[in-house]
């Protein structure tokens, strides 16, 4: 999200919007962490676009028909969240594009009401039992950091997200940060 945010400077100013109408510069409180709604939306863009897990474990138990395969039973499959993530039948032309805009009016509509397209944290009875706490570690963390600071891109970041046991960038990610009262 840091470098996303580095990256496209509008979301970036438009989420520090929204932290300072809501917690000023008080650490944010649990009450109203619901109300991040931009910040909300720029979570589910990034962990469409880079979500930090390569995919999901399964075994089929029967033979089973996926489509036009028939998988047999017993068979262990990785599926891959980059397919659904990064399919442009399902997201439009602009797939690769960071456009957290998508989720305006939450996941439901930006999947087209298929819930599978869009499973960072898995899906199912054993789905990630973290997620919530990812979710609201993620806004409080960055909510501090945008109320205390401007994040530009270093001109030596190289872009190369690898999948390594987790998505990860390859050569580390280089960012500025300046106080937001430099010119105070
Ligand atoms: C952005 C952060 C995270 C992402 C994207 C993520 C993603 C995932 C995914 C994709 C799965 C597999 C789900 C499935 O097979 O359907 C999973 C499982 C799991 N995650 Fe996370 N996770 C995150 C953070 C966390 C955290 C912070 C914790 C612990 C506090 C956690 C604990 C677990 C556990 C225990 C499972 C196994 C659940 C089971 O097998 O029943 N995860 N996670």
């Amino acid at each position: 999200m840091v470098l996303l945010l580095a990256i496209h400077g509008d979301w970036q100013e438009k989420a520090r919007r929204e932290v300072i109408d809501i917690f000023g510069n008080q650490i944010p409180n649990s009450e109203e962490i619901s109300k991040l709604k931009i910040m909300t939306m720029i979570i589910y863009e990034t962990l469409r676009l880079y979500g930090p897990s390569n995919g999901m474990m399964r075994r089929t138990e029967s033979d089973v028909q996926l489509g036009k395969l028939i998988l047999p039973a017993n068979l262990d499959l990785l599926v891959i969240h980059a397919a659904p993530h990064h399919d442009p039948q399902l997201w439009g032309d602009d797939v690769h594009l960071f456009k957290p805009e998508r989720f305006a009016e939450g996941i439901a509509k930006a999947t087209n009401y298929n819930a599978g397209v869009f499973c960072p944290f898995g899906l199912g009875p054993r789905n990630c039992v973290g997620m919530n706490f990812a979710t609201t570690e993620t806004k409080i963390v960055l909510s501090m950091i945008l109320q205390r600071y401007t994040i530009s891109l270093s001109p030596t970041y190289v872009h190369s997200p690898i999948p390594y046991i987790t998505v990860q960038p390859q050569h580390g990610i280089q960012v500025m940060l300046e106080s937001v009262y430099n010119d105070a």
